[in-house]
């Protein structure tokens, strides 16, 4: 039988399944996510950058009324660029936002920080998304992330987080953050399908430790991977949906998964996880040359931050301090 948790590197055991909230529109989420926990989802992934807490956090209120026990879900979110300076600050925003005294994981959204005091020349979210009056992101170049890192550190003291951890790391960039280090961080949350399997920061971060939950696992919104060849055949041999076969493949894998989605039926269909097979995940790891020989994207979300994260397949960029 898959295993429905993991054990983090603090002890605590991380559901093997979770809910994401990442493009949940207003008027939807609230409702999404309260049945996704009355569906039975211990995970709920959230963030600041998503700008949906207040709603996520009605949803949870809404799922805790009806008898869930806040301490049988496990609630993630994470500290947006424009915070990198200001750990705390950006963690007690969300605390508020989500109408809790803790959360189980923060997570370093980006290892990068944007100009907290930064504008907008077309007057849109400048605490989120500053912009230079080029169009381009306003990043502080000069920012280091193994000192917003420093800064997680102490916040774990305080209490408002169980665990800390990192997203969007690659394996440079987690061997440069672990030289300096007093806490190794619990989980790194990366983009991750059959897809783009990336074995190489996979690795290193077993290696430490390190627990993966993978996100964008169906291929984020209007992505090729639902529809690829492989998955289809394995979905159909094994009698299962494409969604369950691209869900189950990171629990065989040892990762927990995030998922999100507003509809119902879906919200219901991705707790479904089958056990895959060596053979199984085998026939999974030919997606990427099928995908690239019809010309289709291996990885959906990389944000013009115009920075070199030390990812193999994405090289171009500026490099920042302690990065690629
Ligand atoms: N740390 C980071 O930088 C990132 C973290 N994440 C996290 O990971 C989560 C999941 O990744 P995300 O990029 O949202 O994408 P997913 O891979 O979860 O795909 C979501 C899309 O798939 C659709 N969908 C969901 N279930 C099914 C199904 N069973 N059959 C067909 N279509 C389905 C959804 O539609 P609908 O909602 O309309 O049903 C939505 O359009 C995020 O929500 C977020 O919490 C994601 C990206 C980056
Ligand atoms: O978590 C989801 C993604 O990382 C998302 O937060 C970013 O892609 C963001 O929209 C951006 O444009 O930088």
């Amino acid at each position: 039988m898959a295993p429905t948790s993991f054990k983090l590197n603090t002890g605590a055991e991380i559901p093997a399944v979770g809910f994401g909230t990442w493009q949940a529109p207003p008027g939807q989420v609230a409702k999404a996510v309260e049945i996704a926990l009355k569906s039975g989802y211990k995970l709920i992934d959230a963030a600041y950058c998503y700008a949906n807490e207040d709603e996520v956090g009605q949803g949870l209120k809404a799922a805790f009324d009806s008898g869930i026990k806040r301490e049988d879900i496990f609630v993630v979110t994470k500290l947006w660029n424009t915070y990198s300076t200001r750990a705390e600050v950006g963690l007690s925003k969300s605390l508020k936002s989500l109408g809790l005294d803790y959360v189980d994981l923060f997570l370093v959204h980006w290892a990068v920080g944007m100009n907290p005091n930064g504008t907008r020349p077309d007057g849109g979210d400048a605490d989120r998304f500053p912009l230079l009056p080029n169009g381009e992101r306003d990043i502080l170049w000069d920012h280091d992330h193994v000192q917003t890192w420093k800064d997680m550190e102490a916040l774990v003291k305080t209490g408002k987080t169980k665990a800390i951890g990192v997203c969007n790391y690659s394996k440079v960039y987690i061997e440069n953050l672990l030289k300096h280090a007093s806490i190794v961080p619990a989980v790194n949350q990366i983009e991750n399908s059959p897809a783009l399997p990336q074995q190489e920061v996979v690795d290193v971060c077993k290696a430490n430790d390190i627990h993966i939950m993978a996100y964008s696992p169906l291929g984020s919104t209007g992505g090729p991977l639902m529809k690829s060849k492989p998955v289809i055949e394995l979905a159909e041999k094994k009698g299962v949906s494409a969604g369950t076969i691209l869900l189950s493949y990171h629990v065989a894998r040892g990762s927990t998964v995030l998922a999100k989605s507003v509809t119902e039926s879906r919200i219901k269909e991705n707790l479904k996880i089958v056990d895959l097979t060596a053979d199984d995940l085998k026939v999974l790891s030919t997606v990427p040359e099928v995908l690239t020989k019809e010309g289709a994207p291996l990885r959906y979300v990389y944000p013009p931050f115009g920075i070199n994260f030390g990812f193999p397949d994405k090289q171009e960029g500026k490099t920042l301090k302690n990065g690629a």
